[in-house]
């Protein structure tokens, strides 16, 4: 049975959990809250909050919420791209959840790729709106070693994952988000990572076919645009579409890399020579060397990863064109 069938109790106004990652943006979360609460209670909207208290904490939440009800459910998530995809993944198992976010993290590629309501008024008018009807998207799901992983935005294997890794380590990073740069430390440890790290070959396996790539920068499972904090790496992505889309960048100089990263504004990566973009439904990637993995942008493992669309596995609220 198709998800959105199950979207019950429609024409009235669904159950509303916040859930709020406290340290997002480096406590610029807690700080969009504070204003949104305001803006709830004064619209006499009932809801409910919940706060994270730790790593983890956003799937435990969602999966107890979810878990409590069978009726429909709006949950909202106050964070960034790692709140939202542990909310994903305790979410995706109960078709009675639909999801929606206001950006209030660094690097908010959801928000992008999915048309998130922009700021408070925007997140208001959709919550309010009994009418409103979700959208279908789709998942991807990764077997790596013996862990399974959801994401929403995209997998990645290679330069993105050590870079994203790198930053979630740094102390760097909160006070860049203070200074609301939290898009700029991604780039100044890209530029730092650039001449040193040692590409590994990589075996690609697409929907059955194996082709193997050398000295690979990075393999990118995406199922929407957007990644790094707005850079439009897999423009092909459609989310729900059934399918996900794979950017491959390999075999090029560090300079040529940098080139990658300049035409990627206007899509014009896609025609440079030995940067490959497929479609596809099932794929395993494997890497000659420990390589790291991330999934939307959180640590996801290393060097093998197993990837598969779950096609219209999740309602999300965007916000109204
Ligand atoms: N109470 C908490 N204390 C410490 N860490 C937390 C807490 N709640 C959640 N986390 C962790 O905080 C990390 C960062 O959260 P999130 O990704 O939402 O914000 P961000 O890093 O500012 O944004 P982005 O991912 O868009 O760059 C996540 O890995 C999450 O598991």
């Amino acid at each position: 049975m198709e998800v959105k069938e199950r979207i019950e109790n429609k024409g009235r106004q669904l159950p509303i959990y916040f859930i709020i990652n406290p340290k997002a943006q480096n406590g610029g979360s807690l700080k969009l809250w504070r204003n949104l609460e305001r803006v709830l209670y004064r619209q006499n909207l009932p809801f409910q909050a919940r706060f994270t208290e730790c790593p983890g904490h956003a799937a435990e939440i969602t999966r107890h919420i979810l878990s409590s009800e069978s009726h429909t459910i709006v949950i909202v998530s106050i964070g960034g791209d790692g709140t939202l995809h542990e909310i994903i993944n305790g979410a995706a198992d109960f078709p009675h959840a639909i999801i929606t976010n206001i950006s209030a993290g660094s690097a908010n590629d959801f928000s992008r790729g999915f048309n998130s309501p922009k700021n408070i008024s925007e997140l208001v008018s959709v919550l309010l709106d009994e009418k409103r009807e979700p959208s279908l998207i789709d998942l991807g799901e990764s077997s790596i070693g013996e862990k399974k992983v959801l994401f929403v935005n995209s997998l990645g294997m290679g330069l993105d994952a050590e870079v994203s890794n790198m930053v979630n380590r740094s102390i760097w990073k909160k006070y860049f988000n203070t200074v609301k740069l939290g898009k700029l430390i991604y780039i100044l440890f890209f530029l730092r990572m650039l001449f040193s790290y040692r590409r590994p070959d990589i075996l690609v396996n697409i929907d059955g076919v194996t082709s193997s790539y050398s000295k690979v920068w990075f393999v990118v499972a995406a199922n929407q645009p957007f990644f790094g904090g707005g850079i439009k790496i897999a423009p092909k992505a459609v989310p729900d579409d059934g399918l996900l889309n794979m950017i491959i960048v390999h075999n090029i100089s560090p300079l040529k890399l940098l080139l990658v990263f300049i035409t990627v504004y206007w899509g014009g990566h896609l025609g440079i020579k030995n940067v490959e973009s497929l479609s596809f439904s099932e794929a395993t990637i494997s890497s000659s060397q420990e390589t790291a993995i991330q999934t939307d942008g959180e640590a996801a493992g290393n060097s093998h990863a197993k990837i598969t669309v779950l096609k219209g596995k999740l309602n999300i609220l965007p916000r109204k064109l």
